[in-house]
């Protein structure tokens, strides 16, 4: 049974309510009637449980129900209202049951009356059907007391005649407690009608006595998901300002997934590049007083421990080329040739043999396949090259044959050769003394079982004229340093756009907690809490994330074919090729949901402290 004790309240320095006692029956209709701004609805909002802010008792079965008043609304509320407050961006059928994604329900049978409603969108409704879904909506929750603030107010005299047989009906089953300008209808439906003037009860009329039917509807249970649908209605409902949001968020998101990924593999693919252009293996060498090197002095070197092979470049002879003609070495088939670039020794046969003597040749697979095209590869072994070196301006070939094809493939064309081979063959060409050409920079191969470290500091020791240096390193050391001030940069600049897009979450969600406050009050009225309006609100926006991760994630995958197939033809090898780094993705995603989390604080503090009966008149 439902009692108030002594309610008063104050608006400001105005008193609206001033020491009022009821007790009201258990069904029947009790009508509260007085003049315009005599207090009705504030009253009734006390007796809904919407208004917290009152002096006095609010007492259910006895007992007081002022701090539950969640649970007291859930179990024995439900509302009409005079502006029918139905929310325009759920459907007719999602407004009736309302109550239901708040709390399992004791639902009524309306079929019947939702099929003639079931083809109009709720904005075409007119005045009297609105009314109708919010009576189809109150009578969906069976609750023990329904409260009306002026039902019949916006209809026509026979419709309204209509309602308050509907509600005398409701009234055998449960307390209608209705507020009223009309007098005569209200004497007319009423068992109680309480007078009201200036804040207090000034006369009670029982004209007569309703016991209560107790009925037995069927219990429907809370839909599943029902915050999430919610949510996503409300997403819906302001679709292009979401799909900005969306936009903003994804762009971010993919700006700083894209470039992480980027710099990171690149670093590793630099590395590689570097190092099959210059072996890890290699060590150069050069005089520390400028002095010439000698064929003798590679061989002493040769022989230390841990080092495989010695080469020494001649200062003024280069290689251009090899091609298959014989007269010159500006021809469409001549390769540009590298320098060899690590002992084969070391490398695996493809076709032929290891080359025996100084004009015996190895190529490179790759080379090989450059060389002949589509062709048999194997074919090209017993054939003869030539390979044209420049000094002093003057182009000359040497022939060569090809003895032997590895199984390499290699970023610059390449041809082996024994040790020190070029120079004897040079020698000849060139007519030369060996002793006299100069040579200023030399390499060693160091064998994979040694470390380069300790190689040059045993050849710093016994060498002390030569400076030794690992080849390649500072140039790793410094792409890697290069890359990670990239990365710093590129990562602060991300940080900054995803940033940015989630205030933008933030902000926008705020705003939308605004405007939607009212829709938001009349939840709470069927039985929302304040913590299942912070859940929509909280889920709008992890769907926002939700949709951005996974869009990401699809263009992510888009930009790394793209870029692969780019680059695959720009390098015409698949050395830089990139993969999904899902590291990235997952640190990203992690760091932005919680920036997410972060940016509902002020639109989920804003529903805490939100007043609904205030929102519920805006
Ligand atoms: N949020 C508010 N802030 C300040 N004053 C308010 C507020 N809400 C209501 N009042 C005042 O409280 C008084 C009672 O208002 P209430 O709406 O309860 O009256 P009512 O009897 O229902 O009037 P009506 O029949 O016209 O709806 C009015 O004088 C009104 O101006």
């Amino acid at each position: 049974m439902l009692e108030v004790q002594h309610i008063s309240k104050r608006y400001h320095y105005q008193k609206v309510l001033n020491d009022i006692s009821l007790c009201f029956p258990k069904a029947g209709i009790v009508a509260i009637v007085g003049p315009s701004g005599c207090g009705k609805t504030t009253l009734l909002h006390i007796l809904g449980g919407i208004d917290r802010d009152f002096q006095g008792e609010l007492l259910w079965n006895g007992r007081s129900v002022k701090h539950r008043l969640t649970r007291y609304r859930r179990r024995h509320i439900s509302f009409i209202f005079q502006q029918f407050h139905l929310i325009m961006w759920l459907s007719l059928k999602q407004n009736i049951s309302l109550p239901r994604f708040f709390h399992k329900q004791e639902k009524a049978d309306f079929a019947l009356e939702m099929d003639a409603l079931k083809q109009q969108s709720l904005t075409s409704l007119s005045m009297g059907q609105r009314q109708r879904l919010a009576y189809l909506r109150s009578h969906y929750h069976h609750s023990d007391i329904l409260l009306c603030d002026e039902p019949t107010g916006s209809l026509d005299p026979q419709y309204a005649k209509a309602v308050m047989e509907l509600l005398k009906n409701e009234a055998k089953h449960r307390l209608v407690i209705l507020v009223s300008h009309d007098e005569k209808l209200v004497k007319e439906y009423s068992d109680e009608i309480y007078y009201m003037q200036d804040g207090e009860i000034i006369n009670h009329d029982i004209l007569s006595s309703q016991k209560r039917i107790e009925h037995f509807p069927t219990i429907h249970h809370q839909y599943v998901f029902s915050h999430m649908r919610l949510a996503f209605a409300s997403l819906w409902s302001h679709k292009g300002r979401s799909l900005q949001l969306i936009m903003g968020l994804l762009l971010s998101l993919l700006c700083i997934v894209t470039a992480l990924t980027l710099t990171r593999h690149l670093e590793e693919q630099f590395h590689q590049y570097i190092y099959s252009l210059v072996p890890a293996s290699g060590i150069s060498f050069q005089s520390r007083y400028q002095q010439s090197l000698s064929l003798e002095l590679l061989d002493q070197m040769q022989n230390q421990a841990g080092i495989i092979k010695s080469e020494m470049f001649l200062d003024d002879y280069e290689c251009l080329g090899i091609g298959f003609e014989s007269d010159h070495y500006e021809q469409s088939q001549t390769l540009f040739i590298g320098d060899d670039t690590s002992p084969y020794t070391y490398l695996s046969l493809q076709y032929g043999q290891y080359p025996q003597a100084n004009n015996e040749i190895l190529l490179s697979l790759s080379t090989a396949r450059h060389l002949y095209g589509e062709q048999d590869v194997s074919s090209l072994i017993g054939q003869n090259v030539y390979a044209w070196y420049q000094h002093d301006w003057e182009v000359k070939g040497i022939c060569y044959k090809i003895v032997g094809i590895t199984n390499q493939t290699t970023t610059l064309d390449t041809l082996y050769q024994m040790n020190h081979a070029y120079i004897h063959l040079l020698k000849d060409v060139y007519t030369y003394d060996v002793n006299q050409v100069t040579s200023h920079l030399g390499i060693l191969y160091v064998h994979p079982d040694y470390q380069r470290e300790d190689v040059i500091k045993q050849l710093q020791k016994q060498y002390p004229d030569y400076e030794f240096m690992e080849i390649g390193k500072s140039t790793t050391q410094n792409v890697s340093k290069t890359l990670e001030q990239v990365n710093m940069i590129l990562a602060i600049f991300s940080l900054l756009a995803i940033l940015s897009s989630l205030f933008l979450i933030g902000e926008v969600m705020f705003l939308n907690v605004v405007q939607k406050k009212k829709d938001l009050a009349i939840m709470k009225c069927f039985g929302a809490s304040s913590l299942d309006i912070m859940k929509i609100v909280f889920y709008e926006s992890l769907q926002i994330l939700f949709i951005a991760q996974s869009s990401c994630l699809i263009l992510y995958y888009q930009i790394i074919q793209i870029l692969n197939t780019f680059m695959k033809d720009v390098f015409g090898s698949e050395m830089f090729s990139l993969q999904m780094d899902m590291y990235v993705v997952g640190v990203v995603f992690v760091l932005c949901a919680l920036l997410v989390f972060i940016s509902q604080c002020p639109p989920l503090f804003y529903i805490l402290k939100m007043n609904t009966v205030q929102a519920l008149k805006e």
